[in-house]
């Protein structure tokens, strides 16, 4: 057992069996999430995100596969103690709709025997703009999110588990509570398990992630490393479009994994894995292009955005709901 991790799973494996089917939600998937770390868990709607968070928090039967939490080898199917270690932010918040926020608070405090500073609460809860005198019945979608997310800052949990924890929020509010994350975690040195479908929040606030589809972990990587591993985007002006089309079609016949993103009447831009960049600035730098030479260029590293989308891609595999053996 690593002291260092904060979530081991291994072959972990989860069917949701009817009359009717079965679905394998999680086929076998390992990974580790080192304390300290913010951990970005990605996928398309129906990947398997939140079967795999509620089987590391012990919220389901039939798991297969081993976890530990904070170093500890846990049975997801049996224990709930470690739990009470551990602050969560649910997709889909039960809360009680006739309490307000602080009551929630209280009430959560009690049942799990946390103490929380109401002070810290209530500075938490302006800096997201939450009116905690009203009933959760009455709040907004994103509203009732704040309230959740209150709920995950109360105790100085060693590690947090947020399932969405911005569904509903605006970009001000959003931008707000990922201050508040990391501050809490200057202060607690806790670790952060963030599942999103929003690749920048991804991209911008954590330092590693797992991307799962169809139940299986197709990616792990450092965020510095994805992009790395990304396609490059190749910039182009030319002096005019004559040289753009004679560039174009000599491009095609000699890099034809390049793919044009966009262009216009004298500017282009181009995708190219990281391999092709060789060639591809020889291509630029050797020839001239209807009689003139390419007036400039620029060379990126594609956003995350673009890395991701090829995993989100879901024409070419089974659709996800009908997952099933
Ligand atoms: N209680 C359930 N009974 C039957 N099938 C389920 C159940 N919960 C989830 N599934 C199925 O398991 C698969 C994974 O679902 P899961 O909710 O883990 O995905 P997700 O990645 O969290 O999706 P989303 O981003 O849409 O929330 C899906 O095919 C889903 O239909």
């Amino acid at each position: 057992m690593n002291k260092l991790e904060a979530i081991r799973v291994d072959k972990l494996v989860k069917y949701y069996k009817s009359r009717k089917k079965v679905v394998k939600a999680v086929d076998d998937i390992s990974f580790s999430v080192l304390k300290g770390e913010r951990f970005g868990f990605l996928g398309p709607n129906g990947a398997g995100k939140t079967t795999t968070i509620r089987a590391i928090l012990g919220l389901l039967r039939g798991v297969e596969g081993e976890i530990a939490i904070l170093g500890k080898k846990i049975n997801p199917n049996k224990d709930t103690a470690y739990r009470n270690h551990i602050g969560y932010i649910p997709g889909e918040l039960g809360l009680d709709p006739e309490l307000n926020a602080i009551e929630i608070c209280k009430y959560l405090s009690k049942l799990y025997d946390i103490s929380f500073d109401l002070d810290e609460i209530l500075k938490i809860a302006k800096r997201l703009k939450l009116d905690v005198s009203r009933p959760i019945q009455v709040l907004s979608k994103g509203n009732k999110q704040k309230v959740g997310i209150l709920t995950a800052f109360m105790g100085d949990f060693e590690l947090l588990i947020l399932d969405e924890p911005t569904a509903g929020l605006d970009p001000l509010i959003q931008a707000e509570f990922f201050d508040i994350l990391k501050e809490k975690q200057e202060k607690t040195n806790c670790t952060i398990f963030i599942c999103s479908h929003i690749l920048s929040e991804v991209e911008n606030n954590c330092h590693r992630v797992a991307i799962i589809r169809n139940g299986k972990i197709v990616e792990i990587s450092d965020i510095s490393e994805l992009k790395q591993k990304g396609l490059k985007s190749f910039q182009l002006e030319f002096a005019s479009n004559d040289g753009l089309i004679e560039f174009s079609k000599y491009l095609q016949s000699e890099c034809p994994n390049a793919s044009i993103k966009s262009q216009s009447y004298t500017n282009i831009e181009i995708l190219i894995p990281p391999d092709k960049k060789r060639l591809l600035l020889n291509i630029i730098s050797e020839k001239k292009w209807a009689g003139e030479f390419i007036k400039d260029f620029n060379i990126n590293n594609s956003s995350l955005e673009e890395i991701f989308m090829k995993y989100y891609d879901v024409d070419n595999t089974q659709k996800l709901e009908e997952r099933s053996e």
